[in-house]
């Protein structure tokens, strides 16, 4: 039996691509001198199929998940922050809060399952799917229909959303910057030393304890990891999960995914695992001040567009990237031609 999960996702077309191609290299200015915006609106049309690529109408979703592993003391935040700032991101006080209004884009709040229950808020869709994953050392981090019902509340937010054509997922959950190193262990093979890092600012004595956590949960479940699905079960976290399922879901319907910093890459490359037909609707938009990030990145080939020092997550680095690539898509559809305009071409 196939899962919606597995459905593919349209493909890239090859003639948009060259037509693209040729279109950047008949407007004015020297060739390549948009150097990667060039690249973001030539992907665009060939995924978009059109020579006027388009990211209008854009939703930022942030999904918000606890973590058991936080048990072993690897944040240097207390769980509760997570909840705490599920009610800022609703009152409009967060970092995400101000960048989607600053960037013009709708703004949905999801309570995955944090561990606290909120009470009713305005602005957050409860779709909690337990209270906190289990501590992935010692256990799995969910079933699998827990597994199955949090890709399915990510879906869901996309299926839900009205005629969006660009869609940047953020995330909130104490702790997932260990899930998110162990996913990149799984991923790459590399050490959990060089896929851990400071997080929301540990020591380096809780450095050494994060890569250790991530060594013993990776001896549990390294030999179980079969596919994609189980990878995400084990080691994976709710919001996470989401992620994956929205990701999926927005490239299957046509829309265009900006990934934010490390927890957002991580629960992409788990996505492309699963279904590695939504790759080229995938843009990365920027690397985060994690250092397991840009080894994350060069294992799916992925050049983010910003770098900033930035570890925030929340989605705020993608929702940064959005105006330039807003920017980079006027720009292949609105300037003028060197016919057009009248100007000598060059020799290159
Ligand atoms: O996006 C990133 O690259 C990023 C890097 C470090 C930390 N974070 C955020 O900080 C939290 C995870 O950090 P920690 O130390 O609790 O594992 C979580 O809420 C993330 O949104 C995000
Ligand atoms: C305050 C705070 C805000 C965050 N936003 C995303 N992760 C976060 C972690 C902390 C600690």
């Amino acid at each position: 039996m196939s899962h919606w999960y597995e459905e593919s996702a349209p493909e890239a077309d090859e003639e948009f691509r060259a037509s693209a191609q040729a279109r950047q290299a008949s407007l004015t200015k020297p060739l390549g001198a948009l150097g990667r915006l060039e690249d973001v609106a030539i992907q665009l049309s060939a995924v978009q199929r059109t020579l006027e690529p388009h990211l209008d109408k854009a939703l930022i979703a942030v999904f918000a998940g606890d973590h058991g592993v936080t048990t072993e003391g690897v944040s240097a935040y207390p769980q509760s922050v997570t909840s705490e700032m599920v009610r800022n991101f609703a009152s409009g006080g967060a970092a995400i809060s101000v960048l989607a209004k600053a960037m013009d884009a709708e703004f949905k709040v999801i309570n995955v399952g944090t561990v606290y229950a909120l009470e009713d808020l305005p602005n957050v869709i409860d779709m909690r799917v337990g209270a906190g994953t289990q501590n992935m050392c010692v256990t799995e981090a969910m079933t699998m229909e827990q597994c199955e019902e949090a890709m399915i509340v990510g879906r869901d937010i996309i299926d839900q959303a009205g005629d969006i054509d660009v869609f940047i997922g953020g995330e909130m959950g104490i702790g997932n910057s260990t899930s998110a190193a162990a996913l990149a262990v799984a991923h790459t093979r590399l050490s959990a030393m060089a896929m851990v890092g400071r997080g929301t600012g540990i020591t380096d004595q809780m450095l050494a304890k994060k890569s250790a956590v991530v060594t013993r949960a990776m001896s549990r479940h390294l030999p179980h990891m079969k596919n994609g699905m189980e990878v995400l079960r084990r080691i994976g976290g709710y919001e996470i999960n989401a992620l994956a399922g929205a990701y999926i879901r927005a490239a299957q319907k046509g829309i265009a995914v900006v990934v934010d910093g490390y927890i957002c890459t991580a629960a992409a490359m788990s996505a492309v695992r699963i279904n590695p037909s939504i790759r080229p609707w995938l843009f990365f938009s920027h690397c985060s001040a994690e250092p397991g990030h840009s080894r994350l990145l060069n294992k799916m080939e992925a050049e983010p567009l910003l770098q900033l020092d930035m570890r925030l997550g929340e989605g705020s680095g993608a929702a940064l990237a959005l105006p330039i690539m807003q920017a980079a898509c006027r720009l292949q559809k609105e300037m003028a031609s060197f016919e057009q305009a009248g100007v000598s071409r060059g020799n290159s």
